[in-house]
C-alpha cells in the first residue's frame, strides 16, 4: 500500500498541489483523474521522487520516500516499475535490449538470467518472438505492451503508469487496461495510474481519486462514480451527452 499524506507542492506563483492526502491500494488499479492542469502528473511525479513536495508524506508500505536518504530511495525504486507517456522507449535499442535495460542497471543476473526474464516479460504481453525488433518497427499499442514488459522485468511491487491510452485506438485502450488490470492483479502489485480515459475508468477503476482545483475531490471506485452526487465529478466524467445517457440507464 501507498500512503501520501498531505502534499503540497508549488511551482513558483502556482499552488499545484493542495494538502493531498489519500491510500493506494494492493493488488488494485488506483486511478488520479481530474481536468487538464489539475496536477495529476505533478502528484505522480511527487510520489515516485521525481519532484520533492514542499510539505507531507510518500509511504510505501510503512516506508516515508521522503524522508529516506539516497541509497534507501534507491532500494525502494528498485521496487518500482514505470511506464510513463509515450512509453519513452530508446529508440537505438532492441525490444530485448529495452527489456533488459533495468536488469542490467540493478541485478547482478547473468546473461541467461535476463534472457529468461525478458522472455517472460514478453510472452507475458503477448509479444513474444519480438526480441530483436526496434522501437519504429512497432505498433503504438506495441510499444506500450513492450513499455510494461520492462516495467514488470524487476517484478515491481508497484507500479506507475501515465496516460497509458494515448494515442491508441478505442480496442487497443481496452487491451492494454486489461492487462495492467491482470497485472495488477496476478502479482498483487500497487499500481496507480494516471488517466483521462473514461473507459479505464469505468473499466479498471477499482479506487479513483479526482483531483480538482489542487484538492482531492473525491475518492471511490468505479461503482460508486454513477451514483455520486458530487457535481464536479459528475461534470467531468458526464460530461459528453453520450456518457449522461449511458449513466442514466445505469
Ligand atoms: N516542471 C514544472 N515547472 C513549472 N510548472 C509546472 C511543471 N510541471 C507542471 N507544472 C504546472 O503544474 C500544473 C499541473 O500540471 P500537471 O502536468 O501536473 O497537470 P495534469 O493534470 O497532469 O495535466 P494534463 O492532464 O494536461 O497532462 C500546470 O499548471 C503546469 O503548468
Amino acid at each position: 500500500m501507498i500512503e501520501i499524506k498531505n502534499i503540497n507542492k508549488t511551482f513558483g506563483e502556482n499552488h499545484v498541489l493542495r494538502g493531498i492526502s489519500a491510500e493506494f491500494n494492493e493488488g488494485m488499479c488506483n486511478l488520479i483523474i481530474g481536468g487538464s492542469g489539475s496536477g495529476k502528473t505533478t502528484l505522480l511525479k511527487c510520489m515516485v521522487g521525481l519532484h520533492e513536495p514542499e510539505t507531507g508524506s510518500v509511504s510505501y508500505d510503512g516506508r516515508d520516500f521522503t524522508r529516506l536518504n539516497f541509497e534507501a530511495r534507491i532500494d525502494v525504486r528498485k521496487e518500482i516499475g514505470m511506464l510513463f507517456q509515450s512509453s519513452a522507449l530508446f529508440d537505438s535499442m532492441t525490444v530485448e535490449e529495452n527489456i533488459m535495460f533495468p536488469l542490467n542497471m540493478f541485478t547482478d543476473q547473468n546473461r541467461k538470467e535476463k534472457l529468461e526474464r525478458v522472455n517472460f516479460c514478453l510472452d507475458r504481453v503477448n509479444l513474444e518472438g519480438k526480441n530483436k525488433l526496434f522501437p519504429s518497427e512497432l505498433s503504438g499499442g506495441m510499444k506500450k505492451r513492450v513499455g510494461i514488459a520492462r516495467a514488470i522485468s524487476m517484478q515491481p511491487k508497484y507500479l506507475f503508469v501515465d496516460e497509458p491510452n494515448s494515442g491508441l485506438d478505442p480496442k487497443t485502450s481496452i487491451v492494454i487496461d486489461e492487462l495492467i488490470k491482470e497485472i495488477t492483479e496476478e502479482y498483487t502489485i500497487t499500481t496507480v495510474v494516471v488517466t483521462h480515459d473514461m473507459n479505464s475508468v469505468m473499466g479498471i477503476g477499482d479506487n479513483i481519486i479526482f483531483l480538482a482545483n489542487g484538492q482531492k475531490e473525491w475518492q471511490g471506485s468505479n461503482k460508486e462514480i454513477a451514483h455520486t452526487d458530487n457535481k464536479e465529478l459528475n461534470d467531468f466524467v458526464f460530461a459528453s451527452k453520450f456518457m449522461q445517457a449511458a449513466k442514466d440507464k445505469l
